[in-house]
C-alpha cells in the first residue's frame, strides 16, 4: 500500500525537487501538483493522504488550514512561522473536526542543519558570546532564514536555562543595523550571494577561544531524505510537531 502525496508549491525550486523525490520513493505516490492559482480542496488534492507545502511565507499558514480542512496530514518546509501562527494551527488541530490530523513544520530538513541547531543549543550554555550567520542564494524572499531564527531561539533558550545574561556588546550607535537582526537577544546576520544554496554558521566565543559550527547545503538534494522521512512518519502523530529533530533520536 503506497501513501498518496500532494505537493503545494510544486512549480518552485523545492516543490519540483520534492515532486521528483516522491515519484522516485518506494511506497509514495504523487497524486497532485498544486501551485499559485490552484484551490486547495479534496477534489484538487485527488485522494492525497499527505500534502507537502513548499510555498512562500505569506501563504503557507492559510494553506495549512485549508489542507487540514480538506482532511490531509501536512508536512511544511516553508519558512516565516511565528509563535502566533503555530498557535493558530494548534488551535485548529484541537477542534473535533480535525481530530487525528497531524502537521509537521520544519525550517530545515537537511540533517547537517538539524544537527547544527542541536549542537548549538547544547554548546550555548558554555559560551559568553553567540551569533548566527546565515548565507543563502539571492532569490530567497525572507530574511533572516527560518533556520537562523530557530537556531537563535534554541541558543537563547539554553542560555536562559543556564542563567546566562545578555551577550556582551558595547555597541551604542548602529543607525544602519550593522549588528543584524536580534532574535531573543541573539544577533543574526543574513548574507545573500549568487552561487550559494543554504548555509549557516554559529559562532560561540569565550575569552581566548571560539567554537564554530557550520552547515552547508550545496544542493537541494540535501533536504530530500528529511522530507521523505517526514512524509512517511507524519500521519498518526496527531497535533503539531515543530522540527525534524523530533523524528530523529537527538
Ligand atoms: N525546510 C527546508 O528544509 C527548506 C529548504 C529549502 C527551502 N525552504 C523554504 O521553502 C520555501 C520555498 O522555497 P523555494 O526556494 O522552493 O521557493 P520558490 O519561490 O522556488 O517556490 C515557491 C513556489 O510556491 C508557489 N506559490 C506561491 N504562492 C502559492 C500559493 N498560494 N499556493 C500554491 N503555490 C504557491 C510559487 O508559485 C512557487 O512555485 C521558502 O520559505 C524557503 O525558505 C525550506
Ligand atoms: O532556500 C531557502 O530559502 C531555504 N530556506 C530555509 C530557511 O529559511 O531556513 C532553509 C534552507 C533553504
Amino acid at each position: 500500500m503506497s501513501t498518496a502525496v500532494a505537493v503545494v508549491g510544486a512549480a518552485g525550486r523545492m516543490g519540483s525537487t520534492v515532486c521528483q523525490a516522491v515519484e522516485d520513493a518506494e511506497g509514495l505516490e504523487l497524486v497532485a501538483r498544486l501551485d499559485t492559482g490552484d484551490e486547495i480542496t479534496s477534489e484538487t488534492l485527488n485522494g492525497a493522504e499527505v500534502a507537502v507545502d513548499f510555498t512562500v511565507p505569506d501563504v503557507t499558514e492559510a494553506n495549512v488550514h485549508a489542507l487540514v480542512d480538506a482532511g490531509v496530514d501536512v508536512v511544511v518546509g516553508t519558512t516565516g512561522w511565528s509563535e502566533e501562527s503555530y498557535g493558530r494551527v494548534r488551535e485548529h488541530l484541537a477542534r473535533p473536526e480535525a481530530a487525528g490530523r497531524s502537521v509537521l513544520i520544519a525550517p530545515n530538513f537537511a540533517l547537517s542543519a538539524v544537527l547544527v541547531m542541536s549542537f548549538a543549543a547544547k554548546a550555548a550554555r558554555y559560551f559568553e558570546s553567540a551569533e548566527v550567520i546565515e548565507l543563502h542564494h539571492p532569490n530567497k524572499v525572507d530574511a533572516p532564514s527560518g533556520t537562523a531564527v530557530a537556531t537563535a531561539q534554541g541558543i537563547a533558550a539554553a542560555r536562559a536555562e543556564a542563567g546566562l545574561g545578555p551577550v556582551p556588546d558595547a555597541t551604542r550607535s548602529d543607525p544602519d543595523g550593522a549588528r543584524g537582526a536580534v532574535v531573543n537577544g541573539i544577533h543574526v546576520h543574513a548574507v545573500r550571494l549568487r552561487g550559494l544554496t543554504a548555509h549557516e554558521e554559529v559562532v560561540l566565543g569565550n575569552e581566548g577561544e571560539q567554537l564554530t559550527i557550520r552547515t552547508d547545503s550545496f544542493d537541494r538534494a540535501s533536504f530530500i531524505p528529511g522530507v521523505v522521512l517526514a512524509v512517511r512518519e507524519v500521519s498518526g502523530r496527531g497535533g503539531l510537531t515543530i522540527g525534524l529533530d523530533k523524528l530523529l533520536d537527538l
